[in-house]
């Protein structure tokens, strides 16, 4: 039998005549916390709830540390949940919030005590146990209900958008201590975020979805360095299109020209996915992330490309500061508004400011549209 926490096998939810999982095979390892990320309605929370036993799928199969759980109903199923909105009751305290859960479970009074003390300080909300939720702030709010799924010691936390009522500064805060007690406690943990940038700097491994499908399972790193599709390249990170017509290719190059006089040779490891094939003729999509672009003052006098590179004269179009980093769109050829990111620029630069972009060849990602 298996060794993951959680399998999940060949499991299918219709709504209605609305597909919304279709064939999902997963397996969750103990101790991992793996991320369910894709756009608004993709599947993510059906999944989780699934999980949970909230509904039964279709088709398929769901066990929980090797013991199939189709049918059996959420309070048998030893989860701890946080949900999106504070799901604390307002009428008890923090301490009394906690204790539900564990008198539920029977446990004693003296252990009662110190798991709520361990909880509490794992959270970091010592000393609050008799504040009422109304007398908390949200991002202390959602630290209780994280402590108080956390407090029964469950065999799988399950946490649906729990961040995203939060604002930017203590979503970022929330974010490293979730993913530093999830550790400490390694309790096996499934994440429901649409949030790219949360799933990247959270999870140990990333189940991407999309119309109720799974399009790749991955490290952060594999699925934003490796995407299998043009879908997860896109969902990941942003990027700069160009449309262009491939007009030479053999085995191993691809030569793409993006307009009359601007032919861009890219390599058979550039391509996203299976379909690596490319023939003279074919329409394809060439990606490049901002962050790949460097950009540098038109006085090296070396435009044009060499076979590693990319180089093409810029206007400065539009500069913006983001505190760590600028934000720059240039033009390229009077016609491509080009997006780039990165740390320095030049005092000198401004609006209008004639400069170098370059990019290495090894950094495209090349698609057929
Ligand atoms: N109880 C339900 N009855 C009918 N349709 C439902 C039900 N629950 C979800 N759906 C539909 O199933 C699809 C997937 O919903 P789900 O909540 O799983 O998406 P999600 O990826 O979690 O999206 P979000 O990020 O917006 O929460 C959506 O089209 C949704 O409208």
């Amino acid at each position: 039998m298996t060794t993951s926490d959680v399998t999940i096998r060949g499991v299918s939810k219709k709504f209605g005549t609305n597909v919304v999982l279709q064939n999902i095979n997963l397996d969750i390892k103990h101790g991992e916390l793996l991320t369910l990320l894709g756009p608004s309605g993709c599947g993510k929370t059906t999944t989780l709830n699934a999980i949970a036993g909230f509904l039964d799928p279709d088709e398929g199969e769901l066990y929980i540390k090797g013991k199939k759980v189709n049918g059996v109903p959420p309070y048998k199923r030893d989860l701890g949940m946080v949900f999106q909105t504070y799901s604390l009751f307002p009428h008890m305290t923090v301490h009394e919030n906690l204790v539900f859960g564990l008198k539920l479970r029977k446990i004693k009074k003296g252990e009662l005590d110190s798991r709520i003390s361990r909880a509490l300080a794992l959270v970091k909300l010592t000393g609050l146990e008799k504040r009422y939720p109304r007398e908390l702030s949200g991002g202390q709010r959602q630290r209780v209900a994280i402590a108080r799924a956390l407090v029964v010691e469950p065999e799988l936390l399950l946490l649906d958008e729990p961040l995203s009522n939060l604002d930017a500064k203590l979503r970022h805060e929330l974010r490293a201590e979730i993913k530093r007690l999830q550790k400490e406690v390694g309790v096996t943990t499934i994440f429901v975020t649409h949030d790219q940038e949360e799933a990247l700097s959270m999870s140990d491994r990333i189940v991407v979805m999309n119309q109720g499908k799974i399009e790749q399972i991955g490290t952060p790193t594999d699925i934003y360095q490796n995407p299998q599709s043009e879908f997860v390249f896109q969902f990941i990170g942003k990027s700069n299109r160009f449309e262009g017509v491939v007009i030479e290719a053999d085995a191993d190059h691809t030569d793409v020209e993006i307009t009359e006089g601007w032919v861009v040779k890219t390599k058979k490891q550039n391509a996203i996915g299976n379909d690596r094939a490319f023939h003279v003729g074919d329409a394809v999509n060439l990606y490049i992330r901002p962050e790949a672009i460097s950009i540098m003052s038109d006085d090296h006098g070396h435009s044009g490309a060499d076979s590693e590179h990319v180089r093409q004269k810029a206007v400065i179009k539009q500069m913006n500061y983001l505190g760590s980093q600028w934000e720059i769109e240039v033009s390229v050829k009077g016609q491509y508004n080009v997006q780039i990111v990165g740390p320095t620029i030049e005092n000198s630069w401004q609006v209008g400011t004639e400069v170098l972009v370059e990019w290495k060849t090894s950094d495209i990602r090349l698609t057929k549209r």
